[in-house]
């Protein structure tokens, strides 16, 4: 299995209206056998990056390389790399079975090795009964497993898929991902899967590339995205319902560090809660932005006063949007618990849980007790 490097790439498109520029500088380095999430929100450049990799669009600047072997210049099929396309793209007149099989007959594989992986794959997908059907006569769920097991089914040096499960019901959404995710380790394959689902990066990848704006925002694995955003937007971003974010205003004598948030109300907790480097980035930044994910932010007690606006039981969790001086905030509660609208409700977060940011740039600054 190879390494993917993507050095300074860009894409630019020209059309009659103006310059697009969709992919800005991206530098990435997909290890092998890593499986990797682009992720971001529609029209953040992610399927572009996508389309440079397998060759269906040039790059405008920059190199690709796969196992330090330069591909950006090559066409699609001499690269060695296998795609499932989100609009399927199967060949009408062959069979689901033999679009599956396709790459497999110029390989020159012999027949019943063919058979065996093309029936194998076809198991794991849930599509071996629809083999000898045309893409016409089969719905799009089903359509979108044969794109994806087309491509699974190769030998390749790097798998592309993109929004491989977008038309899936969420049921049979979450048991594939598991089986994709085992055959994907158990074939060592290095893979690059397009998503803007959270839940699919998540559960798939070791690590994802957040895009916004054709720009990496952070390269990270699913638990340093959550702990440690590298900026407001992947800090908001990431995580479900959103990180709540105020502006804030520090003050930092010997014994407490307060932040004073818009309308008002006051954060404060004991200076030794935060490292002294903290301290010192904070005694030059008076003013932060402050972000603090709806799970930290604990109800019934705290300095924070606010009055409900609405409280839902979803099932597992309550969600509570709680109007502070004017400004809506949620907090998440795995209990079960029953506010009236209107009650007052006071607030509270640890210094652990607090995460600061350069409110002019967005950078982060800290998360927790510690710089960033
Ligand atoms: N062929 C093209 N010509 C001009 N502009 C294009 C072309 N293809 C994409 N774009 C523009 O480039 C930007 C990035 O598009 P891209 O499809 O890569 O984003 P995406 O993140 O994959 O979005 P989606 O999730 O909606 O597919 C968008 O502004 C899009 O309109």
């Amino acid at each position: 299995m190879a390494e993917l490097d993507i050095t300074k790439v860009d894409k630019i498109y020209h059309s009659r209206k103006g310059d697009v520029h969709a992919v800005k500088a991206l530098d990435l380095v997909v290890k092998p056998g890593e499986i990797v999430a682009l992720l971001g929100s529609s029209g953040c450049g992610k399927t572009s990056t996508l389309r440079m990799i397998a060759g269906f669009e040039e790059v405008s600047n920059g190199s690709i390389t796969l196992g330090g072997k330069p591909i950006h210049t090559l066409p699609p099929a001499a690269r060695g790399v296998a795609m499932a396309f989100e609009a399927y793209s199967l060949y009408p007149p062959l069979t689901i079975g033999e679009n599956m099989s396709f790459a497999l007959k110029a390989s020159k594989l012999p027949q019943a090795e063919q058979d065996r992986r093309v029936k194998a794959m076809a198991e794991m997908l849930e599509i071996a009964d629809i083999l000898n059907k045309y893409p016409t006569s089969v719905s799009g769920g089903q359509q979108q497993r044969a794109s994806l097991g087309r491509a699974l089914v190769r030998d390749a040096g790097l798998y592309l898929l993109d929004e491989p499960m977008g038309q899936l019901e969420p049921q049979l959404r979450a048991v594939l991902r598991g089986r994709i995710k085992h055959y994907l380790r158990e074939h060592n394959c290095t893979t690059i899967l397009v998503t803007h689902d959270q839940t699919e990066a998540n559960a798939l990848a070791d690590r994802i590339a957040v895009m916004e704006g054709g720009v990496l925002q952070q390269y990270a694995t699913p638990a340093e995205l959550k702990a440690k955003p590298a900026n407001l937007f992947t800090g908001t971003f990431i995580g479900e319902p959103p990180m709540n974010v105020f502006t804030a205003d520090v003050k930092a004598n010997g014994e407490t560090v307060a932040f004073t948030v818009e309308g008002g109300a006051t954060l404060s907790y004991p200076a030794a809660d935060f490292s002294p480097q903290l301290r010192e980035a904070l005694a030059r930044n008076p003013r932060i932005a402050l972000g603090i994910r709806p799970h930290a932010l604990h109800l019934g007690e705290g300095a924070v006063k606010g009055k409900v606006v609405a409280c839902q039981w979803l099932g597992d969790q309550t969600h509570v949007a709680v109007d502070v001086a004017g400004r809506t905030v949620v907090s998440v509660s795995q209990e079960r618990v029953a506010r009236a609208p209107g009650s007052d409700v006071a607030l509270k977060v640890a210094a652990r849980d607090l995460h600061l940011f350069d409110p002019a740039s967005g950078k982060a600054i800290a998360h927790g007790d510690a710089l960033a």
